[in-house]
């Protein structure tokens, strides 16, 4: 049942539960969340060797971070439809599709952004 009002340790409860689902999402067989942070690590240091400015930053860990926030929403709605649905179904192909297929627009935008981003500093760096 719902509890109302507020209370510390059930906040603290919550939080955890969360880090579980953080933790679970990084499990052996979910490659794609550790590509998703690998891409995100590498975003990082691009950021500090080429200093991109305050608005930059936060345009860039925005993407990361929606990115892999995607990824885990991704993970979830796979799990969801192999446990609502365990047997071969269309509707439940369609789904994960979708879901991986929203996962891979905002990589690609991220990517986009990325370019836009990085791109005319590298440039600039060869001149
Ligand atoms: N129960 C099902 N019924 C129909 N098609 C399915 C079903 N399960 C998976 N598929 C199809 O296989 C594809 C891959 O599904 P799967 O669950 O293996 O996801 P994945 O992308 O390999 O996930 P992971 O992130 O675990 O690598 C789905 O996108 C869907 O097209």
């Amino acid at each position: 049942m719902a509890q109302t009002g507020f209370s510390f340790g059930r906040l603290l409860r919550s939080f955890g539960y969360a880090a579980k689902g953080i933790v679970a999402s990084y499990s052996k067989n979910h490659v794609n969340i550790k590509i998703h942070t690998f891409v995100a690590l590498t975003v990082i240091l691009l950021g500090i060797l080429l200093t991109i400015s305050s608005m930059e930053w936060a345009i860039l860990i925005l993407c990361c971070g929606v990115v892999i926030a995607a990824e885990m929403f991704n993970t979830a709605i796979e799990a969801l439809v192999d446990m609502v649905s365990p047997k071969w179904d269309s509707k439940a192909g369609l789904v994960k599709d979708i879901s991986a297929g929203a996962v891979l627009i905002l990589a690609i935008t991220s990517v986009v952004i990325g370019l836009i981003i990085f791109l005319p500093k590298i440039i600039a760096l060869l001149n």
